[in-house]
């Protein structure tokens, strides 16, 4: 049974740091072990150059901080969850941003947005998401050709550089402590990278306890998200996470988010179960076979019919207990 979750003193949840340029075997293992428990690592040696990282997050800030009615005309600026804002049953969560498709190498520039948006574009597009695009790639088939055992065919559209968004967020220092920036939830993607300043705020459910993740500068941040999930048959774990705003400072945040190809048919791995006579072992799939279409559908007719999102247990394939 679900337990509620509780804040535990809010201790830290200790996560393994992965270097993305180890040896190939150790790198399989590691990556598979924190995708497993808890589902959430910190990746290092990644080769994005911390002074992109910098550029990046001055200038989203520098965008974020323009005067309400000006960064309110800037392309893909949204305040609050855009899904969320038509609901009266929620509250605005505690944060703005700058949302980007960045589809593909179509180009992002914006005409007529000013000098600082086209910049903040011309990085994101360029230079940023070419790094998360090639990081996403590598962890990705690491995991596939490891233990996931994806063919070829799987491996290419089960993770697509077409279709991946990038946010840019600003969370407002709070007045009250505990004011939730973003609320709890897992992420749809197949892989999230998070790149954080040193303010802090995140948070992980883990064992039924809100751990802190503790901002470590030049670390990657990245979460397994359902459709990876989905794909391992339940092995891996998509983590309910949550942002609160800080007390003392705004914080900035950049975030990559990775996904299947639209129409690809993911067949999540297989669960080892005994039939109900006992004994014998049989092998059920986890999840009857599901688009990220109807996946994101589903969860938008979820959260327009009850405020939030339902995900993977729609399409969980019932198992019969023995
Ligand atoms: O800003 C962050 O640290 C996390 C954002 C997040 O969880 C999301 O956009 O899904
Ligand atoms: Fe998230």
């Amino acid at each position: 049974m679900d337990r509620q979750p509780v804040e535990c003193g809010l201790e830290e949840v200790e996560l393994r740091a992965v270097d993305l340029e180890a040896e190939e075997s150790i790198l399989t293992e590691e990556l598979a072990a924190a995708c497993r428990d808890p589902g959430v690592f910190r990746l290092v040696n990644h080769g994005v150059p911390s002074n992109l990282t910098a550029r990046l997050l001055a200038l989203a800030r520098g965008l974020l901080e323009l005067d309400a009615a000006t960064k309110s005309r800037l392309p893909g600026y949204f305040c609050g969850t855009p899904a969320l804002a038509a609901l009266p049953v929620k509250e605005p969560n505690w944060l703005e941003g700058l949302h980007v498709e960045a589809a593909g190498d179509t180009c992002l520039c914006s005409p007529d947005g000013g000098s600082a948006v086209a910049e903040f574009m011309e990085a994101v597009s360029g230079e940023y998401v070419a790094h998360m695009a090639r990081i996403a790639r590598k962890v990705f088939d690491t995991l596939a050709s490891g233990e996931l055992g994806l063919d070829s065919e799987q491996r290419a559209t089960y993770l697509t550089e077409r279709g991946c968004i990038f946010r840019a967020y600003r969370y407002p220092a709070a007045a009250a402590s505990g004011q939730v920036g973003m609320e709890a939830h897992t992420d749809s993607s197949v892989l999230s990278i998070l790149n954080q300043d040193t303010v802090g705020g995140l948070q992980v459910l883990y064992r039924g306890c809100w751990r802190a993740v503790r901002p470590v500068e030049g670390a990657l941040v990245v979460n397994v998200g359902d459709m990876l999930q989905a794909m391992s048959g339940d092995a891996y774990r998509s983590p309910e996470h949550r942002v609160v705003a800080p007390a003392g400072a705004d914080r900035m945040s950049l975030c990559y988010f990775a996904f299947p190809e639209e129409e690809a048919v993911i067949v999540g791995g297989r669960w080892r179960g005994r039939s109900s006579s006992g004994g014998e072992q049989r092998e059920t799939r986890r999840y009857q076979g599901f688009s990220y279409r109807e996946f994101r559908e589903q969860v938008q007719a979820d959260v327009k019919a009850t405020g939030s999102k339902v995900g993977l247990a729609r399409f969980r394939v019932a198992v019969a207990q023995s």
